[in-house]
């Protein structure tokens, strides 16, 4: 029997040391931290027990699914403080603990060592300090130190060698522990970069084709690759796939009746082709959606889907599965909505049906079978209209098959159900970026995204426009507004998105409203890519910098500087290792702007150590500006661009 494993004592139930403020950690425990694969993993915690016995430290951790625990040491700070890290080599569901134990030995040397100093007689000391080193549980080149250094004592009468450095390392790890005392297991997701980076395009893949009227397929989806590529977009997002249903289907700009042809809401999902695990026979075959995902593949391009849990009246659950609907007092379907929202074309699943639990299986294996086939991202539609219990549990039974699986929560919803749903396991969140256009609620937005505690566990993804939400700010189409938006997204955010068209300017409301008229949810677009003003290569240039950009990966090493305009936001960024460091100026307003933007105060790493910024590297342009008096003097005219963005360098 494993003998240390008997011993272990909860530091939650009374244990004899007390390990407090543990970090990194979500709500005491009960939900996941978050972090990325092959990164370390800074933890602290506060350690102590009554007495003046040397204490030793470590953190374990292992992934869910293991017996064994991985360990390495915490060390001693300052204030009962330890500190130490770890690095998880693989993605997955991990928890970890915190352990501590007295060190005997290290004890009994301390003591031994200010009698010494004190002048005290030592000679009954020494023997109980040799006599620890015959209990030691030691094998190989240890047990072996320790035996010469027992010997030398034992030959010579002189406590020395009882002292040496050599000795109490080797007895460090060869002692029994019977006080170990073990903090409660913490929750820890390890996820793939992707998690906490990447550009996102959304599209409908019907409106990819070249010719009017036409639905597109897949193989129009694959010709667009490479000026999707070109831009250096990582993520595709498609909105559903799925057949279409007929009954209540949509018209035009939301009409509740269609005219023939009208192909259809792509939320309408199921008719009599299939449900959530069929194609849309227009787009094409699943083979053919395999061409697409080994096309993507080539061109580096992972493809997100769109998992909406609701059914069109024609889809298959229907008639297979009465009992998962409700009907109204009447007999008529209860149809979905999100107020104010209406959508009579679907109606949701009732989780609370008595067979709730066959709804939920069968929920869960719409996603496997995506992510059989390939798919390693979903956008969850609307997670916050479905129990939360639910997700929590599909994530995880999702994960444990496939834990490199990324899930998106599409809720623009109140704070805390949106932060919640991250907690229990949405591994990135749409946010309210979309509406935040001030200087000062910008920082304010990003300040609580990129700090503690939601930067444990809140991975934004910062959508310019969505197509349901054509945000006022772009209804003007301006092209200095959609470049100050894209440039805000793509540095501000580790990972940002565009839906198309975005590049195309177009913003075409429904008048009074953040929606787009003729939206494509209800009609085929037929678009020219190469229409004369695009943003594509701006957006080429912005994701350009991104991708040769580490910290601009990533969300949270973020500070903003004062800067004396309030139309210029400006902010430095550090990436995780603290190698790159990026600074970035940009104009909230359409006038020319000439500001002083401050580095004093930012160190960066170097070869030699930190140093402050010397040099600012232009990083479109290349130009290199000097500092003078510790910031520089910038000039920007939105017209031509309105962000400036800089690599900080000695
Ligand atoms: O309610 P949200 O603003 O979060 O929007 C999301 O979910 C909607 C429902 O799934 C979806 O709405 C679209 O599909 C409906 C069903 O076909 C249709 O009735 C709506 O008119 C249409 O906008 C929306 O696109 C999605 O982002």
């Amino acid at each position: 029997m494993n003998k240390t494993a008997q011993s272990i004592q909860s530091a939650a139930a009374g244990g004899t040391f007390h390990i407090e403020e543990i970090f990194p950690i979500v709500d005491g425990g009960r939900y996941a931290v978050k972090r990325i694969v092959g990164e370390p993993i800074a933890i602290w915690a506060d350690i102590f027990r009554d007495g003046h016995e040397v204490i030793a430290a470590a953190v374990v951790w292992r992934r869910e699914q293991d017996q064994d625990w991985q360990r390495s040491p915490l060390r001693y700070d300052v204030n009962d403080r330890w500190g130490g890290s770890f690095v998880p080599d693989q993605v997955g569901r991990y928890v970890y603990a915190i352990e501590a134990w007295t060190d005997e030995f290290a004890t009994w040397r301390h003591s031994f060592e200010l009698k010494l100093k004190a002048g005290q007689d030592v000679t009954l000391d020494a023997l109980e300090g040799a006599a620890m080193l015959t209990k030691a549980r030691a094998g190989g080149d240890t047990a072996a130190i320790i035996q010469r250094h027992c010997q030398a004592y034992l030959e010579t009468g002189e406590p020395e060698p009882l002292l040496t450095p050599e000795l109490r390392d080797a007895m460090a790890d060869s002692q029994a522990r019977p006080d170990l005392t073990r903090s409660p297991p913490l929750p820890l997701m390890i996820d793939r970069p992707r998690a906490r980076s990447g550009a996102w395009y959304e599209m409908v893949p019907r409106s990819q084709g070249t010719t009017p009227g036409q639905h597109g397929t897949f193989r129009d989806c694959i010709n667009r690759l490479p000026d999707i590529a070109a831009m250096g977009f990582d993520v595709i997002y498609f909105t559903p796939i799925h057949p279409i249903g007929k009954t209540n289907r949509k018209g035009r700009n939301n009409a509740l009746t269609a005219e023939p042809g009208d192909p259809g809401s792509p939320y309408a999902i199921g008719g009599a082709e299939g449900g959530h695990d069929a194609i849309h026979p227009e787009l094409g075959t699943l083979a053919d959606f395999r061409a697409f995902l080994a096309a993507c593949k080539l061109v580096e391009i992972e493809v997100a889907l769109d998992i909406a849990v609701q059914c069109s009246p024609d889809h298959p659950w229907l008639t297979e599965h009465p009992d998962w609907f409700r009907r109204r007092p009447d007999g008529t379907m209860r149809y979905a909505e999100n107020p104010p929202k209406k959508y009579e074309d679907i109606v949701n699943p009732d989780f609370a049906c008595d067979d709730a639990g066959s709804l939920w299986n069968a929920l869960r294996d719409v996603v496997l079978f995506w992510a059989e086939q390939g798919v390693k991202i979903f956008r969850v539609d609307n997670p916050h209209t479905k129990p939360l219990p639910f997700w929590e549990w599909l994530i995880h039974e999702v994960q444990l098959q496939h834990p490199d699986v990324i899930f998106l929560a599409e809720a623009f919803t109140r704070p805390k159900v949106m932060q919640g749903l991250a907690k229990l396991g949405f591994t990135q969140s749409y946010t309210y970026f979309t509406w935040r256009t001030q200087k000062w609620e910008i920082e304010q937005y990003l300040n609580e995204l990129a700090a503690y505690p939601m930067r444990e566990y809140y991975r934004p993804n910062f959508f310019v426009n969505t197509p349901d939400i054509l945000p006022y700010h772009l209804q003007s189409g301006e092209p200095w507004m959609f470049k100050s938006r894209l440039a805000l997204a793509a540095t501000l955010s580790g990972t940002y998105g565009i839906y198309n068209g975005f590049e195309l300017l177009e913003h075409e409301p429904i008048p009074g409203k953040e929606e787009y008229l003729n939206s494509e949810k209800y009609e085929i677009k037929v678009r020219d890519w190469d229409q004369p003003g695009n943003l594509k290569p701006y957006i080429r240039d912005i994701n350009r910098v991104r991708r040769a950009n580490a910290a601009l990966l990533q969300t949270s090493n973020l500070r903003f500087v004062g800067i004396d305009d309030s139309n210029v936001i400006g902010f430095v960024k550090q990436s995780v290792d603290g190698s790159n460091t990026v600074a970035v100026a940009i104009a909230l307003s359409r006038d020319y702007h000439e500001v002083w933007f401050p580095l004093g105060d930012v160190q960066i790493e170097t070869s030699h150590g930190l140093s402050n910024v010397a040099v600012l590297e232009n990083l479109i342009t290349g130009e290199r500006v000097p500092l003078e008096w510790g910031g520089v003097r910038l000039r920007i005219d939105p017209n031509r661009d309105p962000a400036l963005l800089f690599r900080c360098l000695a």
